[in-house]
């Protein structure tokens, strides 16, 4: 019998992240189940509904727990899965689960599989909070006290004004004796009261925002880092507007909610407290009344404040979404001018725009209407709170300025009520936005980029081996990309890698560089596992690395070839450009060297941009240099010009080029065609022209092409 247990509240709701746990009741059935799911024919279900690579990696992930644990126990168990989906799967939710145990019920209809589905939401930690917090404790506690100062003389006010009330209601009465003298006396002490006040909360205010400054600095640097810590893989799956998001949204967000809370929060619990209790002395017949009625006037504010707070949000994020339009097109600009989409987009936004002011209207509508009818509201509870105390005063149960008292401190409790509903609302947004935060301070990268790894005291000679590497990327681990790849490169020559596009060549020097790590074999360099290496000195003194589209920084052009060597000298940085042909036309600028290049280098040609990158590469003098078609985006004549500066750098190097353009590998010492994750011929330009194989036919297609 076929049970299924699904969470259906996590059903239709997006998700981050989710369990999955498969209990089956006999170990037969765990081998039934096993037996299915590594079956070929077993990816029954319809995966065009749901995103495809969530479907494999799932996929992937339950085959090979529960494999596991069908050849790791005898007894009966469970498989639990967790799942962190990346924000492009945010979409993907419980219905997945749904369906996959769907399929295994018309495959297992006799195996008994109970799947529960939970929606996972990054939790507070709190210990990381206190990490942040501890060197800023002094500060906090100082704030605290001070605010908890401000509070409780915030109570004192309103009985203080009753005194002053009564010294003139009985002037009024009596008319006798020296008012300005008689009035001084409490006058000056609630004066002084004031000031204090003032005092305090101007200490409490500053201390609090210092301390919050430094505590959301603290967590900005310490999110950067974790996020430059972090893998390839990493970044995968996680797009670069969440994660700088995260290192600003989030962070100020909690940063207001934390000073908030601690401020306000302190302030208004205990002015609630404190001016009750005077209320209740002031009146206990008066304050019965109070309590009657402002629980249900406060309430009535909080229900309508968060159905404002609902549209405001739906509001803030219609913002957002135009926000995103106007920022995918000016980010795109080219694009958009190039297919002359400027008008196109321009309705895109205006589409966007319009909704959100009409919501924001409707906002303000809202709001509008809330304050009218809070203001009508209290002023009637003001109204009937003089009413019921003019007659208490009638019965001389009440002086004048009893009910001046009350009246304010009344008012101080209605006040701090709404403040700490408002405040409570705020500080489940501040948690949340705590835990995303906090969520990626935490983690830990599968491939450290320091520590524990070795530095061979010896020079490198800069010998690669690929040794029957499998490797799938981890975003898509049912895709295998290399199937048992082995390559050697020997030191001091050049190998290209051609063949099909999506072949996996860039693989090949992603995996030389420690992108990711290969699911199994081993990389050498000189003979030492590169897993075995630090991280840093592989990737910065001994790989040089050139790719197709250089990525250059908005500083200048001495800057962006300093990139590649921190520590270099003007002359260093200049000989390396030299090398990379790329002196003449740095030095034809009006600012020479110093001449800013642009966002990603928009004010250079390609040319230009490949040269300045293959300076940056060079200037770090390294053993091995990896071209990924690195001139395939260039047309013929800057071509020319960085191919000669590339024959001159690959000379003394172990060179790997990753080749789309035939032409420009023909002098390679071997040539390796890829196809299917596999090399499947190798030899030089004439030695494969002569084999007739699957070179000379890509050869052919690439002239019918360029004739074509
Ligand atoms: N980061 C990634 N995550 C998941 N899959 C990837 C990733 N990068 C590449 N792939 C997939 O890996 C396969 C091989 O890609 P690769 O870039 O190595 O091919 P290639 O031979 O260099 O192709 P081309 O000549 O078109 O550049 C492709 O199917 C591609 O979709």
């Amino acid at each position: 019998m076929f049970q299924l247990l699904c969470n259906t509240a996590s059903i239709i709701a997006p998700v981050r992240s989710l369990s999955l746990h498969l209990r089956c009741h006999k170990t037969a059935d765990i081998r039934k189940l096993s037996r299915w799911y590594t079956s070929p024919g077993s990816n029954a279900y319809n995966s065009s509904q749901l995103p495809g690579n969530t479907v494999s990696h799932i996929w992937s992930l339950t085959q090979r727990a529960i494999r596991q644990s069908a050849v790791q126990t005898s007894k009966p168990q469970g498989v639990a899965l967790r799942f962190i989906l990346g924000p492009s799967l945010l979409t993907v939710s419980t219905r997945l689960f749904c369906h996959v145990a769907h399929c295994e019920a018309d495959v297992n209809n006799n195996t008994s599989v109970e799947v529960v589905a939970k929606n996972h939401v990054p939790e507070f930690q709190w210990h990381i909070l206190w990490e942040f917090v501890r060197p800023q404790l002094f500060a906090l506690i100082g704030a605290i006290v001070l605010a908890f100062g401000a509070a409780i003389l915030n109570i004192q006010i309103p009985l203080m004004l009753g005194d002053l009330v009564n010294v003139v209601a009985r002037f009024l009465r009596e008319n006798t004796g020296n008012y300005v003298h008689e009035i001084r006396g409490p006058a000056m002490k609630l004066l002084g009261l004031y000031g204090i006040q003032g005092l305090l909360t101007t200490g409490y205010i500053i201390l609090l925002s210092r301390m919050g400054e430094r505590v959301a600095a603290d967590m900005r640097k310490t999110l950067f880092a974790s996020l430059l810590r972090q893998d390839v893989t990493f970044f995968d799956a996680n797009k670069t507007g969440q994660l700088v998001n995260r290192l600003t949204a989030d962070i100020q967000e909690f940063k207001s909610s934390f000073k908030l809370v601690i401020s306000q929060g302190l302030r208004s619990i205990t002015q609630t407290v404190g001016c009750f209790l005077s209320l209740y002395f002031i009146s206990p017949k008066l304050t019965g009344l109070t309590v009657v009625v402002l629980p249900c006037l406060v309430g009535a504010g909080a229900f309508i404040g968060s159905f404002l707070r609902k549209l405001s949000r739906l509001a803030q994020e219609q913002v957002a979404k135009a926000t995103g339009v106007a920022d995918e097109a000016l980010g795109n600009v080219r694009t958009v001018k190039a297919f002359a989409m400027e008008q196109r987009e321009l309705q895109l936004y205006a589409h966007e725009v319009d909704k959100s002011c009409e919501m924001n209207g409707n906002l303000g509508a809202g709001i509008a209407v809330f304050q009218g009818l809070s203001n009508v509201a209290l002023n009637c509870l003001v109204l009937g709170t003089i009413f019921a105390g003019g007659t208490l005063i009638s019965s001389n149960e009440m002086s004048p300025g009893d009910l001046m008292s009350f009246l304010v401190a009344s008012q101080t409790v209605q006040r701090s009520l709404a403040s700490i509903s408002i405040l409570f609302g705020q500080m489940v947004r501040g948690l949340s936005s705590g835990a995303r935060v906090f969520e990626y301070l935490g983690l830990e990268p599968t491939i450290p980029l320091s520590g524990g790894g070795r530095i061979p005291y010896h020079s490198l000679m800069g010998r690669v081996d690929f040794m029957d590497i499998s490797f799938s990327y981890p975003t898509r681990p049912g895709h295998q990309i290399l199937k048992r790849f082995n390559l050697t490169l020997p030191p001091c020559k050049t190998i290209a890698i051609v063949g099909e596009s999506g072949g996996g060549k860039s693989t090949v020097a992603s995996l030389l560089e420690r992108f990711y790590d290969p699911t199994s074999g081993v990389i050498m360099l000189d003979g030492l596992d590169i897993r075995t290496l630090d991280l840093s000195w592989l990737r910065g003194q001994v790989i040089g690395f050139i790719n197709q589209e250089p990525v250059l920084f908005g500083s200048s052009v001495m800057e962006n070839i300093r990139f590649g060597k921190p520590e270099a000298t003007d002359a260093e940085v200049i000989n390396a450009a030299k090398q990379a042909n790329a002196h003449h036309f740095i030095t034809g600028f009006p600012d020479g060297y110093n001449t800013v290049v642009g966002e990603r280098g928009v004010m250079l040609s390609g040319g230009q941009k490949q040269r300045i990158a293959i300076a940056r590469a060079l200037i770090k003098n390294p053993s091995i240099l990896v071209l990924d078609e690195a001139t395939s985006a260039l047309d013929a004549e800057s071509e020319r010009v960085v191919q000669e500066a590339l024959d001159r750098a690959t000379r003394g190097r172990t060179v790997l080029i990753i080749a789309h353009r035939l032409s420009t590998i023909q002098g390679a010492d071997l040539i390796c065609v890829m196809s299917n994750g596999r090399i499947v011929e190798a030899g030089t330009h004439l030695e494969l022209l002569s084999k007739g194989g699957l070179y000379s036919a890509l050869i052919r297609r690439q002239k019918t092409e360029g004739q074509s």
